[in-house]
């Protein structure tokens, strides 16, 4: 296979509604999805993070550098540019997680059509739907809240994850348990909002029988997750300190968390995804498929990646329009709070030329 043309575009979708974390409010999905042409298949990959580098340190013009200027060259470099050869190649650049995992998922997309071989297959998929949780964001009032987690569960969704922040966690959770009661699937999402001084209020997280709280701390501080473990009987979720599999490692070994979000885009693509999957069930550590309200074309593939057997909780990988009046692919819809993993090659699903036209905001040459 070779390298024939990337471009890189510019796609700007608006929110139904806005979603307010502890880290800003989006109202907008705005990130660049990357085209690769070869001489025997098309490529599709969405990179993850956003215009600003708030919630992670990578942001789109930073990326679109890296990309054209150090990935790239590298892949156009290799003689035979299959994922397996890209990895070593692309470990010479420090970091860029997640632009390197657009670049090698468009890589491995654009290979696995090529082979006429589905995501799911390559990766070992075990399921052909996978069941739906979704994440809610910050409210202003507990009946907004209500309101919201009403209208998921009658969709169908299996789980319900709450963004919290230090004034928003307690009071919300206990609305949501004296509404729905015990056996409601919930879970929480403080994206590092919170210190070990905040331990004990924590704690009172406790009595809520929640299925994990995920990346209470400053991300990276594996130390102090794992003294905050110590006194939660919540189990701890690790999401943005978990770059790779290393991490993982790390992290199992020190109890710094009891499961991991698993994020593609995060670790670096799907291979390594999947290596972190494999560790953690070697360590009996459950997983499950993060999200970052991915256009379809992110979304098509992690759910390939949540439908391996060690994925056994709900991820973040909701239908199309719990983020989209429109998407750029066809829309993912939620039947019986599941939805279904892609079985056409690679990840199984392309643009909708007309709607991408209408949502790409520009588009740039990146090779050659
Ligand atoms: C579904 C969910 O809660 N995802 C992330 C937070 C998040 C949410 C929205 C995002 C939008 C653009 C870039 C990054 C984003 C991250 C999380 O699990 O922590
Ligand atoms: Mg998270």
């Amino acid at each position: 296979m070779r390298l024939e043309r990337a471009e890189l575009l510019h796609v700007s979708l608006p929110l139904i509604t806005p979603f307010r974390t502890s880290f800003g409010t989006m109202t907008s999905k705005d990130t660049f999805l990357l085209h690769i042409v070869t001489d025997r298949a098309e490529g599709w990959s969405e990179f993850a993070a956003d215009p600003e580098p708030l919630y992670c340190a990578e942001f789109i013009a930073g990326a679109e550098i890296v990309i054209r200027d150090f990935l790239l060259p590298r892949v156009a470099a290799l003689r035979t540019p299959t994922t397996a050869a890209l990895a070593p190649a692309m470990a010479a650049v420090k970091g860029h997680e997640l632009a390197k995992a657009a670049l090698e998922t468009a890589l491995l997309d654009a290979e696995l059509r090529a082979h006429g071989m589905p995501l799911a297959t390559f990766l070992g998929s075990v399921h052909e739907r996978v069941p739906a949780g979704v994440s809610i964001g910050i409210k202003d009032s507990l009946p907004e809240l209500i309101d919201d987690v009403e209208r998921y569960l009658a969709e169908g969704y299996v789980r319900i994850k709450l963004k919290i922040e230090p004034g928003w966690d307690v009071a919300p959770v206990r609305a949501v348990r004296e509404r729905f009661g015990e056996a409601l699937p919930l879970q929480v999402d403080a994206n590092t909002a919170y210190t070990l001084a905040d331990a004990e209020h924590l704690g009172k997280l406790d009595e809520f029988g929640l299925l994990l709280i995920e990346e209470p701390l400053e991300e990276n501080n594996l130390h102090a997750h794992a003294r905050l473990q110590r006194r939660l009987t919540t189990p701890v979720c690790l999401d943005e300190s978990i770059h790779n599999a290393r991490d993982a490692a790390s992290a199992i070994a020190l109890d710094a968390c009891r499961v991991i979000n698993i994020k593609p885009a995060r670790v670096g693509g799907y291979p390594e995804a999947r290596r972190i999957h494999d560790l953690a069930a070697a360590h009996g550590v459950p997983v499950w498929c993060g999200g970052m309200l991915e256009t379809g074309i992110g979304r098509a593939p992690n759910l390939a990646l949540a439908a391996l057997p060690g994925c056994t909780l709900p991820g973040d990988t909701s239908a199309s329009g719990r983020y989209f009046a429109e998407d750029i692919t066809e829309p993912f819809v939620l039947r019986d709070g599941h939805l279904p993993v892609p079985t056409a090659p690679g990840i199984g699903i392309d643009p909708l030329p007309d709607a991408l036209a209408r949502f790409t905001t520009a588009r740039r040459r990146l090779y050659p």
